[in-house]
Parts: structure tokens; sequence; C-alpha cells
């Protein structure tokens, strides 16, 4: 049995129109110009008080608006619901077959948690998961390794796998010494070649060989 960790917002779910909505909804409420889709994707992965704390720096609104741009968000992240056909095309065969393959499957996403709940629960893809962390779940968030270590709970490191399709989740494998995987069609803003990791995929129908493989 190999611990393996997900990340959410890219790797599971294709999230940047729910999170778009969320974040477009509350900046209009604050009177501020809303970003675009295009945009969203730039400013997802880090968590939501950085995206906040960016995305207000990209309208020119006060940085003292930052605790109300993070409430409003949170508010019609929570309420919105998540849409099951953004689940990336692939991704429920692959758990399942990881499951059956009696690996335990655990999700740490920087979403913040309530938000990454109603997300797991809207999509059904909650059940899957033994652990679910969020970005405020901890003291720290990714890069940050302590997330990491939480879902390994006393599992080896070295024989983990973390999941993920951004810099952020490279960077936190990298700093729990855990083998990263990467999930070429998220929200990362280099080329694959730029993000160490042992293996990589486009298509979630490649998952389950690539982990037997290093499991
Ligand atoms: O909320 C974010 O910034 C990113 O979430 P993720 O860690 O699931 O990619
Ligand atoms: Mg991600």
């Amino acid at each position: 049995m190999t611990t393996i960790a997900f990340d959410l917002d890219g790797t599971l779910i294709d999230s940047v129109p729910h999170i778009h909505h969320a974040v477009a909804t509350a900046l209009t409420e604050l009177g501020l110009p809303a970003i675009t889709v295009a945009e969203t994707p730039g400013f997802v992965g880090r968590g939501l008080p950085i995206l906040c704390e960016q995305v207000l720096a990209h309208v020119g609104g006060a940085p003292t608006l930052q605790d109300q741009l993070y409430a409003r968000t949170m508010v019609h992240y929570v309420e919105t619901p998540s849409d099951p056909s953004q689940i990336y095309p692939g991704v429920l065969a692959a758990l399942d077959m990881l499951k059956r393959a009696g690996h335990r499957l655990t999700l740490c996403t920087n979403k913040p948690y309530a938000a990454a709940e109603t997300a797991l629960r809207d999509t059904r893809l909650g059940e899957w998961f033994d652990v679910v962390l969020g970005g405020d779940s901890l003291p720290t968030r990714k890069p940050a390794p302590e997330m990491l270590f939480a879902a390994l709970d006393g599992a080896d490191p070295a024989r983990a796998l973390y999941i993920g399709d951004s810099e952020t989740d490279c960077e936190t494998a990298q700093a729990a010494g855990v083998r990263f995987l990467l999930f070429t069609e998220g929200y990362r803003k280099s080329p694959p070649e730029a993000l160490p990791h042992v293996a990589r995929f486009s298509n979630w129908s490649e998952l389950p060989a690539i982990v037997a493989g290093l499991a």
C-alpha cells in the first residue's frame, strides 16, 4: 500500500470557471473591476489569501480591502455549486483502480477547507479520500511540507506519491521528500521540464500504470 496525496484545483477538477465566478462576483460587490476567466489560472495555486492579495494589486484595489475580498469570495465559493462535469476525464476510473489496488488516497489542497469540502461534496469526489486537508487546516499551507506530512499520517515520505499540477505542488513535494507526479493539463506557469518530477501525464487513464511502476 502506498499513500497517494492529490492536489484538487487543476489536478482533479478544472475549477477555474468556479473560482472565477466567486472572485469576479466578490470584486463586483466591492465596486472593483472584475478579472477575466483567462487571467484566473495565474492567481490559483498559493491559496485564497495570496489570490486576494494578487488580484487586488492587479485590479488596482486598496490592499486594505483584502479581508473583505476574502470573506466575499468565500461566500460565493461555498454557495456556488461545483459542476461534476468539471472533473477531468478519467479521474474517477483512475481513483477507483488505485483504491482497488489497495492504495491510501488523500487530498492536499490550498483551497480553504470549507470550499474544498463543498466542491468534494458537489462532485462526489470526497468519498475517495481518507483525509482531506485544506489551505487553512494547518498553520502553514503549500509549498510548506506540513500538509503532506499530515496526510501521510506517519507513513514514510520516501514511499509516498504526490500528484499535482503546479509549481506549488512540486515545491511541496520537494520540501516533504515525497516523489512528485505532474498532471500537465492544469494551471502550471512554467514548462513541465522546469518542475522536477518522477513521472508526468496528460490523461488520467495513464496514471494507474504509472503508479504500478513506482509503488
Ligand atoms: O486554491 C488554490 O490556490 C489552489 O488549490 P489547489 O492547491 O487545489 O491547486
Ligand atoms: Mg492545483
